[in-house]
């Protein structure tokens, strides 16, 4: 994350073209980029499929000059070539007009037809440059594609497809490869991006990585390799007292929620963990949870006397815990208290009538971790999911993780993940109660509250991966040890 050439770093489209823009001053030619980049479409295709009629769709701008390269590698390599173009040849400029030169064969009118006989066909109407929905002869052409199913490799993004947010700008036809160059763009990560993507390569087109020095990135893909070197594995010399002391407080009639946290905390390496429950509903708990002690809370409900144990570092206030006066007060003394808080669900929704309340309370480490409906309650901002969550982690000073398919995590400084393991599996009650548990672990151990939220999501996304179907939320904390060895045993391995 410190790096700014992290594999994983994500670049806007503007950024991607200034990556470009400083490989072309580097010395590298854009017309040698250009020519790598159809290369690559054209081996990636050939990997895939067997020699057949190939349609390839031009646009006016340099993603059509990829797609003249590819007609001409993949001709060249014996294939029947059918290659339309949006507009005139003679209107094409730069890198794209010189590539159009070497394509010495015919070049037919975009329209539907272009479609007929062919057995697969390369998407290269519009990239980085997509300005506005699809529209005239380039909607007609996607639309039919669309329409008849037939496999598609799209250069750089399906086109249509907004490379910033993921977003569809008009239409898109869905691709079964996506050929990006240099670095993914958020919107290969973010849905529907992702699904319309397909599979995603990322090819190397002689861009340096020293180019990235000088951008602002701020965008990365989850993986390890983010905040392993930082996590917490237990020391030789260790004891329980420094692995911290997490704190979840349980509700009184939905106690599956707190259980479920409480032992996704223990599981990914907490000293301690505990459940503060009303005194009506302790037998429940500590019938039910083994290492995880249970104390009584007074008929008040308040915090105070728990509290007052200083090892308690870290609390997680909201699963099963009800929307109700006793979560907004359990949140509020939470974040008094100056611990790492974790704030999900109830302790989220809670808040709806008043965030501000909530964000003037926010002073130390505080992670919430809202699915959509949660961060609507809490947050009026409009636009792409990335905006959103950044937005929120600014205006209310939390780590922000906003759940689903593709979880983004911002803090208040700008650094944002996306995050792309998680199966649809998680799609099922209680896992957002075992995710807030992970993330209060981690941060019992002392990782820093972005890290924990970063490194959490991941861990839950692969654990509910390595079960696979018929996952239940109760069997993830038990997939955290086989994570946990995975990542000991092979490092950083991708
Ligand atoms: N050296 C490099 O930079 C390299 C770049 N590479 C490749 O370049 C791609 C980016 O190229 P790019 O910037 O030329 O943009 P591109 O996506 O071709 O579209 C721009 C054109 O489309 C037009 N247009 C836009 N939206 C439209 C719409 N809805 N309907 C109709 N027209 C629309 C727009 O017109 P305008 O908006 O100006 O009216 C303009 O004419 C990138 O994705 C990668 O594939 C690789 O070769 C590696 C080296
Ligand atoms: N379709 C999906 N694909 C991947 N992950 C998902 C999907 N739907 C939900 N999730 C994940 O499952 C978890 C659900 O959390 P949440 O909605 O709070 O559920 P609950 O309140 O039942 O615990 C989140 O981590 C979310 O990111
Ligand atoms: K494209």
């Amino acid at each position: 994350m410190n790096a700014p050439d992290h594999h994983l770093a994500l670049l806007t489209t503007a950024q991607m073209a200034q990556a470009d823009q400083a490989a072309v001053q580097a010395g590298i030619s854009g017309i040698a980029l250009m020519e790598a980049a159809g290369a690559a479409v054209a081996s990636a295709v050939s990997a895939r499929w067997r020699r057949q009629t190939v349609s390839i769709l031009c646009g006016p701008g340099n993603n059509g000059g990829d797609g003249f390269v590819a007609a001409r590698h993949l001709r060249d390599a014996g294939w029947p070539v059918r290659l339309g173009l949006l507009g005139d040849k003679a209107l094409l400029t730069g890198d794209a007009a010189h590539h159009a030169q070497l394509w010495n064969d015919d070049i037919h009118p975009l329209t539907p037809a272009l479609l007929d006989g062919a057995g697969l066909v390369i998407d290269a109407l519009f990239g980085a440059g997509l300005s506005r929905p699809l529209s005239g002869a380039a909607a007609s052409v996607i639309a039919a594609l669309a329409d008849r199913g037939l496999p598609v490799c799209a250069v750089d993004v399906p086109s249509g497809l907004d490379g910033n947010t993921g977003q569809v700008l008009g239409l898109v036809a869905p691709a079964s490869i996506t050929v990006t160059f240099f670095r993914k763009k958020p919107g290969h990560m973010l849905l529907p991006g992702r699904q319309l993507c397909g599979e995603i390569q990322v090819v190397d087109i002689g861009v340096p990585d020293t180019v990235l020095a000088a951008l602002p990135i701020s965008v990365f893909q989850n993986g390890p390799e983010l905040w392993l070197q930082r996590y917490p594995w237990p020391t030789p010399d260790g004891h329980k007292y420094q692995r911290g002391h997490a704190l979840v407080i349980g509700g009184r009639l939905m106690t599956g929620a707190a259980r479920l946290a409480a032992t996704a905390c223990a599981r990914v390496g907490a000293g301690l963990v505990s459940i503060a429950a009303p005194a009506t509903a302790w037998s429940v708990y500590a019938g039910s949870v083994t290492s995880v002690m249970v104390y009584p809370l007074r008929e008040s409900g308040s915090l105070d006397e728990v509290l007052s144990d200083g090892r308690i570092n870290v609390l997680v206030v909201g699963p099963g815990a009800g929307v109700s006066d006793l979560t907004r007060m359990h949140a509020l003394q939470a974040l008094a208290s100056r611990r790492a808080v974790v704030l999900d669900a109830d302790a989220i929704s809670v808040f709806s009538s008043d965030p501000q309340a909530l964000f003037s309370a926010i002073a130390g480490p505080c992670v919430l971790t809202p699915h959509e409906g949660e961060f609507n309650r809490l947050f009026s901002v409009d636009g792409p999911k990335l905006d959103r969550a950044r937005q929120a982690a600014r205006s209310s000073g939390a780590i922000v993780v906003l759940k689903g398919a593709d979880t983004v995590i911002a803090a208040p400084d700008g650094r944002t993940v996306i995050n792309g393991n998680a199966p649809a599996y998680l799609a099922t009650g209680g896992t957002g109660d075992v995710l807030a548990g992970l993330i209060a672990g981690l941060m019992a151990q002392g990782m820093e509250a972005f890290d924990a939220a970063t490194a959490g999501v991941w861990l839950h996304g692969e654990a509910a991966r390595l079960f696979g179907p018929g996952l239940l939320s109760e069997d993830l904390p038990g997939m955290v040890p086989r994570v946990l060895r995975r990542l000991l045993r092979h490092g950083l391995s991708r």
